[in-house]
């Protein structure tokens, strides 16, 4: 694993995680929701239960005190009364005794609910933002709303349902134009979001911990066999710069003589098998010792190193081979024909020619050229592929007899 690729699978490990526990504490912050939601639902039940039994009885009469003055908005008769012994009772309607429960609500649990309408008699009863956005849809049919949001900048779970107008209702309503099954109006219960921020917050912490864990063990394991994996290659890298060292001329970094014995091995052995023709060219610097005689033995590197770096660019086949024969002689087999190789040994000659790399002391040319011997043979069971060199050593033997700087080919 390349250290990007372990930066990237770790960012990706990271990204994912943030991504689970984000979603994690959404679900956890909806699940509050929800509680707060079925908490505020059966609230919002048991006021209806309460309301219905007082408008079951059209209203209920209680003593009058401070806190329970008669009703200035319930405008039916006998709504105020006393008895024979003179205490002052007045008559509680549903509407009145929501807004009490609401009172005592609010002080003693810290739960509120607010009776609404859009058309209240009462000023407090003014549906806030929020209420009025869900009287709207209780109009279009909604059966409830649920959300969150701040009363008096205090952040509240809000829900809320509508008050359908019931039978019991009109038996006080009915001169307001109310008919059976209208929405009256509606009831907001809001549970403040402090009862549960505690559950929140743990559930949170607990998640932000394991994830924090999980990620750690996920970087560290990654991290490990990043370092393993590091650790492998390098081994690799060592044992494969072994093997070019064992395989590959250090000077020209051309395939060794090793090399080449494995390779015409293999080689001549596929060719018999398919008689195919096997061709060799064997290459010779002209005049080498002369050039090393003239420019020193360290240029003399430079050249050959140069001419095979010129020779190997006609390579690229991985059937083809050109090897370092050992001092200033090169060696190419080729799974090729007579006039295939022939064409090829020509191309080689030229490109080095072409070169025009100065050779004060050559007899032929004042630039280094190579003579070079081929020879072609289809293998057969009775031959061995030394029969094959040899002739490829008797065609360079040739080139350099007459001449040098030319191909020679071997006749029979
Ligand atoms: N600089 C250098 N010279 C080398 C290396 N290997 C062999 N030689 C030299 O190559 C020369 C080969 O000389 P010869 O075999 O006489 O060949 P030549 O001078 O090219 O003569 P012809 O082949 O007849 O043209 C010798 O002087 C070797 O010392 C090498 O790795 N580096």
């Amino acid at each position: 694993m390349r250290r990007i690729t372990f930066l990237v699978y770790a960012v990706l490990w990271l990204m994912l995680l943030s991504l689970n526990l984000y979603q994690q504490v959404m679900d956890t912050k909806q699940y509050a929701q929800n509680i707060a939601t079925r908490q505020a639902e059966m609230f919002f039940d048991h006021i209806i239960l309460v309301r219905k039994w007082n408008a079951s009885h059209g209203g209920v009469y209680v003593p009058v005190d401070a806190g329970t003055q008669p009703n200035p908005y319930l405008k039916v008769p006998n709504r105020d009364l006393e008895t024979k012994e003179g205490v002052k009772l007045t008559l509680v309607n549903p509407a009145y005794m929501t807004r009490q429960l609401a009172e005592m609500s609010q002080s003693q649990t810290g739960i509120n609910f607010h009776i609404t309408s859009t058309e209240p008699l009462r000023p407090e009863n003014k549906p806030d933002h929020w209420e009025a956005q869900a009287l709207a849809a209780f109009q279009k049919g909604l059966k409830s709303v649920s959300g969150s949001g701040e009363i008096d900048g205090k952040p509240f779970y809000r829900y809320m349902a509508p008050l359908l107008v019931e039978a019991e209702c009109l038996k006080c309503h009915d001169q307001d134009g109310y008919k059976l099954g209208d929405v009256r109006g509606g009831v907001s219960v809001n549970i403040p979001a402090a009862t549960l921020e505690s559950f929140v917050n743990e559930r949170v912490d607990h998640l932000v911990i394991t994830h924090t864990i999980v990620a750690l063990i996920g970087l560290i394991v990654l991290l490990l066999s990043y370092l393993a994996q590091a650790r492998l290659s390098k081994r690799l890298d060592k044992a494969q710069s072994r093997l070019q060292l064992a395989y590959l001329d250090s000077l020209t970094l051309l395939p060794n003589r090793r090399y080449y014995d494995a390779f015409v091995k293999r080689e001549w052995k596929r060719a018999l098998r398919h008689q195919y023709p096997l061709s060799m060219i064997m290459i010779d610097i002209d005049f080498f010792k002369s050039y090393n005689d003239n420019l020193g033995h360290l240029e003399g590197d430079q050249c050959l190193r140069q001419v095979a770096r010129t020779l190997k660019r006609f390579f690229r086949r991985p059937g083809d081979l050109i090897a370092r024969y050992g001092g200033e002689e090169f060696c190419v087999v080729a799974a090729c024909d007579a006039e295939q190789i022939w064409v090829l040994a020509e191309i080689l000659r030229k490109a080095v020619e072409n070169m025009r790399m100065p050779h004060p002391d050559s007899k032929i040319s004042e630039f280094v050229t190579i003579s070079l011997g081929v020879a072609t043979i289809i293998p057969g069971h009775d031959q061995a592929f030394d029969g094959l060199l040899y002739r490829a050593d008797q065609a360079l033997y040739d080139a350099k007899a007459s001449g040098r700087n030319r191909v020679g080919r071997y006749r029979e």
